[in-house]
């Protein structure tokens, strides 16, 4: 049955993300044993280095073992982002100038593999790999490969710019409300959701305006719009803070157009009456103009 493959593939994901994460307990094990500092430097020891990446080689080859074909795929991302989400959480934990980007590490990491489990609950119909986002545009991969190169070059240039801590809180609360006001989003619309935005009405498809939908029309889209600038802030980056925020406003209003367009057509009068009444939720933006 459909339904139940796709249900073993939440729990596979979840099981590797967390095999993944396992990756904390040889720096934990080793921090027992001294200050928390040590942490950090046994990451960037050689012993550190070559104790993890054969924690990690164990770990693929567990799943290469246990997992076949498409479960592999599905296991081998999943175990990827939980093995960032732990270096990030090792970082976090260490009082050193990488703190920040521990933190990065973490909302990075949690934002793709929650994608995937959330919509391995609402919508196991439309999980696919896809759904972890990891691949969603090469803008967007482009835009996280110069967010890195601008946290580097500054961090070699102005050391003193990426020690904001205030800055970097600021950016982390971004990051959890946009975080949790997205996953919020999507538990709400359930199996209305979908990754890919859709031109034809499914049978099932009901208009939403409940919950957070009461409040904004777009809460998913407020909620990445947020998170996506707040990853810039705790990196302390003024040029991809600046630029995510101008390429991210742009990206949903287009996308909001052309979702709204669909909209009206699968839900008429009914979309016209939500619109009028609850505002989109992204600033400057109103959606598709009916005359
Ligand atoms: C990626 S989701 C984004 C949903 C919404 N724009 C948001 O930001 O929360 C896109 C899909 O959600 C559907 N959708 C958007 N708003 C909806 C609503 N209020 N009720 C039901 N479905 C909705 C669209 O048809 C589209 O297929």
């Amino acid at each position: 049955m459909a339904g139940s493959k796709l249900v073993l593939e939440g729990t596979v994901s979840l099981k590797s993300f967390i095999l993944g994460l396992s990756v904390v307990i040889i720096p934990l094990v080793r921090s027992c044993f001294g200050h928390l500092d040590w942490v950090f430097d046994y990451l960037t020891e050689t012993p550190g280095k070559i104790a993890i990446c054969l924690h990690i080689a164990v770990i693929n080859g567990l799943l290469l073992l246990i997992c076949r074909g498409p479960l592999y795929k599905v296991a081998v991302r999943a175990c990827f982002l939980g093995v960032i989400f732990g270096c990030g959480l090792i970082i976090s934990c260490t009082e050193t100038t990488w703190t920040h980007f521990g933190w990065y590490m973490c909302s990075l990491a949690f934002f793709h593999y929650s994608e995937y489990l959330v919509t391995a609950i609402i919508n196991p119909h439309s999980l696919s790999l896809d759904s972890f986002l990891l691949n969603h545009s090469v803008e967007y991969t482009l835009a996280a490969v110069s967010s890195w190169v601008e946290f580097t070059v500054e961090k070699l240039t102005f050391p003193e710019l990426k020690q904001l801590r205030w800055l970097s809180f600021m950016g982390l609360l971004m990051v959890l409300c946009g975080e949790a006001l997205r996953k919020a989003a999507m538990l709400t619309a359930g199996s209305n959701f979908n990754h890919i935005v859709q031109n034809e009405k499914a049978y099932s498809h009901v208009l939403v305006t409940s919950g957070v939908y009461a409040f904004f029309r777009h809460p998913s889209y407020v909620g990445w719009f947020y998170w996506s600038i707040g990853t810039q802030v705790v990196l302390c980056n003024p040029v991809c803070t600046l630029g995510y925020t101008i390429a991210s406003w742009r990206f949903f209003r287009e996308r909001i157009e052309e979702e709204e367009i669909s909209l009206i057509n699968f839900f008429a009068e009914e979309y016209v009456e939500y619109k009028r009444r609850v505002p989109t939720g992204l600033p400057f933006i109103s959606g598709i103009r009916i005359n």
